[in-house]
């Protein structure tokens, strides 16, 4: 598919190739493409319509929810519930599945999401997003449990984020490798300006949240300290470090140009094993990961492969190029 394509062709020509495609994920995705062009048009908007700030309500992680966590939630969950695609949704912004209202017929996949990514940067105009992933309904046509959605990320049909930057960018997997499009507002439409994103198997460049390095377990230690030592350690070279507390920007600046981004178990709350969700950050993450020649693990295991307990479950993540995950996940081997 050449460059110039927009998300719609794009889209059609790739579910053609699916015997027997009904075109209900089509319409899905148009829908959800509908809600990330006005979550879009909001962030874009900030404080010109009021929606910076924070509310003094919390979300089921107990995390204080900004104006606009709840604003792009109810976006898609608007854009998403009517068309006759889902069988319900979940989002971080919600404790329980929403389940379709009654006047709207149930469909055959599951929507998850996470409507705004990186909200501790959304009043500070650094980059946000929007990240989901779609699953089948064990059951099409019947609204789904909650236990519908614990499916491990293997069974994802499709992946996504958008990244509300200097662009708007919406990055995505079917499971045929991973494309890139730009919104262009002069049409509407979002335009494949990146195909077929690979990410360097190698890298210099670490991302990490150092403030918490006390609480961080030995493999993880080793691994920075490594990296940080440079050309006067075992590693023999320079590494550089990133951090931009939005998962959406870190991932896409590992798909753009390589990297490693850990977000590693830490001994700060031994109930906690990660910051980052798993149904909605990392495994939507994983997915596109991995169909771009990286690798995504907790540390141990291929986090592709967990098989969730809980919708708002957290997990360590560990991602990018192949052969640094890899040594990292050697660390977790020897300890
Ligand atoms: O504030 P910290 O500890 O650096 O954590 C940053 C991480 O938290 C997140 O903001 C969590 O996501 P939400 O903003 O959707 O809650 C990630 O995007 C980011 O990688
Ligand atoms: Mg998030
Ligand atoms: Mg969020």
């Amino acid at each position: 598919m050449h460059t110039g394509t927009t998300l719609t062709q794009f889209i059609i020509e790739d579910q053609r190739k699916i015997a027997g495609a009904s075109g209900d994920f089509t319409a899905l995705l148009n829908d959800i493409v509908t809600a990330i062009k006005t979550i879009s048009n909001e962030v874009n908007r900030g404080a010109l319509i009021g929606v910076m700030g924070a509310l003094d309500t919390q979300n089921v992680q107990g995390e204080t929810q900004k104006k606009l966590d709840v604003i792009t939630n109810e976006i898609m969950i608007s854009n998403n519930e009517w068309a006759g695609h889902l069988a319900g949704m979940a989002s971080e912004e919600m404790d329980d599945v929403y389940s379709i209202p009654k006047q709207y017929p149930l469909g055959k996949y599951l929507l998850v999401f996470d409507p705004l990514d990186g909200s501790s940067n959304v009043d500070i105009n650094i980059s946000v997003g929007t990240i989901f992933s779609i699953l089948r309904a064990p059951t099409a046509g019947q609204a789904a449990s909650m236990s519908d959605f614990l499916q491990p990320g293997t069974k994802q049909v499709c992946a996504g984020y958008a990244l509300y930057g200097s662009s708007t960018m919406l990055v995505l997997t079917t499971g045929n490798g991973v494309n890139g499009f730009t919104l262009d507002r002069n049409i509407g439409e979002f335009v494949l300006t990146h195909p077929g994103m690979k990410i360097p198997e190698d890298t210099r460049e670490f991302a990490i949240n150092a403030s918490n390095q006390r609480f961080w377990e030995a493999p993880i230690q080793r691994y920075v300290s490594e990296c940080l030592a440079g050309t006067t350690g075992p590693r023999g070279r320079d590494f550089n470090m990133r951090w931009v507390a939005s998962m959406v920007a870190e991932v896409h600046r590992i798909l753009t140009r390589g990297g490693i981004f850990m977000y590693p178990r830490d001994t700060r709350d031994p109930s906690k094993p990660g910051r980052l969700r798993l149904m909605y950050e990392a495994s939507p993450m994983s997915f596109i990961v991995e169909q771009a020649g990286g690798l995504s693990i907790t540390g141990h295991e291929r986090i592709l492969g967990v098989v969730p307990e809980s919708l708002h479950q957290r997990v360590p993540v560990i991602l990018g190029s192949k052969n640094e995950v890899e040594i990292v996940q050697k660390y977790h081997a020897a300890n």
